[in-house]
């Protein structure tokens, strides 16, 4: 659906320049929703301008569907940037136009007709759950409410893509989750490839199928949502992870915990899937001499299943707390010890 083939985007000279985009290169597939993730300054904005036809790269090619809309220009560009629609973070409303006038705004710029555009504004009005509320101003809308109008404005030209540029970080996170369940319906009622930038991990545990994670202008990683939770490889991934993984205030906490159970060995168990719900636990405890001891856990939901972690303090010989760690190997559980080896 989306193909980037080494896209470079770099600013200033040669010699004193900087690449904010570095030679990325990977597939978004039809009716997936896309995430990318990065502190600030990785490159995220640049890429989605790029994609949106906004900004050329240096070099390398982007294809959206069959066009490749690096290779084009005036009208044929314009043509093909209404199918690539654009959700921001400040909203971006027009403020003297009501919720329904917003809307209809792009349908205004495409030149389509007053009864069809009336039918497509209470379309989306409805989509979007806003109905009720055609005639308020932006002013009078919470910021659910206006990013709501963003997203149905977004939608009044049937995209192809949708771009969402930090959409919901200017929101609080009850509204934010509102927000995120309103893109995942949509994806799904729609079949509605979904494209989001974002600097938090939540939102791509929550409704992202996909995520790439960059630095530097480069993508470090890029996999399955669960399987990057699961098995982050680089430094800024496990960093971005342990954002949702790990409660506030863990490393000092662990600390801590290393002093206040100063026996045996504080280990880690990472569930992943269907072994959130096995009784791993209870038959570690049954088949081995070994005293248990629940620390800390959790366990979140991303869009690929289950995954959770566990601190245990185990209490026993040395022999023996070997063996029960190794069960819990065969079990497909992975651990790690952190503490009081
Ligand atoms: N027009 C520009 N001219 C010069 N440098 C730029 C320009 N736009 C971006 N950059 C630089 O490119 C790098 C990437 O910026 P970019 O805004 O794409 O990052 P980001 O991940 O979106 O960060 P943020 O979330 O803070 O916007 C930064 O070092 C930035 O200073």
């Amino acid at each position: 659906m989306i193909q980037l083939s080494k896209v470079e985007k770099r600013f200033g000279s040669k010699e004193n320049g900087i690449a904010a985009v570095d030679g990325v290169s990977f597939t978004i597939t039809e009716g997936e929703i896309f995430g990318i993730i990065g502190y600030s300054g990785a490159g995220k904005s640049t890429l989605i301008r790029l994609l949106n036809g906004l900004d050329m790269p240096t070099s390398g090619s982007i294809k959206i569907g069959k066009r490749e809309i690096t290779a084009m220009k005036g009208q044929e560009l314009r043509k093909a940037r209404q199918k690539i629609s654009m959700v921001f973070q400040h909203f971006n409303l027009l403020w003297s136009r009501t919720v329904k006038e917003n809307i209809a705004f792009p349908l205004e710029i495409a030149d389509v007709k007053k009864a069809e555009r009336d039918r497509k504004v209470s379309e989306l009005i409805d989509l979007v759950g806003l109905a009720g509320r055609e005639n308020a101003y932006p002013s009078q809308l919470s910021g659910g409410q206006k990013q709501r109008v963003g997203i149905a404005r977004a939608l009044a030209n049937d995209p192809e893509v949708l771009l969402c540029d930090e959409a919901t970080s200017a929101l609080d996170p009850e509204t934010t989750d509102s927000i995120l369940e309103l893109l995942t319906s949509i994806n799904e009622r729609l079949g509605l490839t979904i494209v989001l930038i974002t600097h938090e991990m939540h939102v791509i545990r929550k409704i992202c199928h996909r995520v790439a994670v960059m630095e530097a202008g480069k993508v470090v990683e890029i996999g399955q949502v669960l399987d990057v939770f699961q098995s982050p490889q680089a430094p800024v991934t496990k960093r971005f992870v342990s954002q949702v993984t790990e409660p506030a205030g863990t490393n000092e906490a662990l600390g801590n915990l290393k002093k206040d159970y100063s026996e045996g060995t504080i280990i880690k168990l990472f569930f992943i899937g269907e072994r959130t719900e096995q009784p791993v636990l209870a038959n570690l405890i049954r088949k081995y001499d070994v005293e248990v001891n629940i620390v800390q856990g959790n366990i979140s939901q991303t869009k690929g299943g289950a995954y959770g972690t566990l601190l245990l303090q185990l209490v026993g010989e040395k022999a023996e707390m070997d063996e029960a760690i190794a069960y819990l190997h065969e079990q497909g559980v992975k651990t790690e010890v952190i503490g009081n080896e």
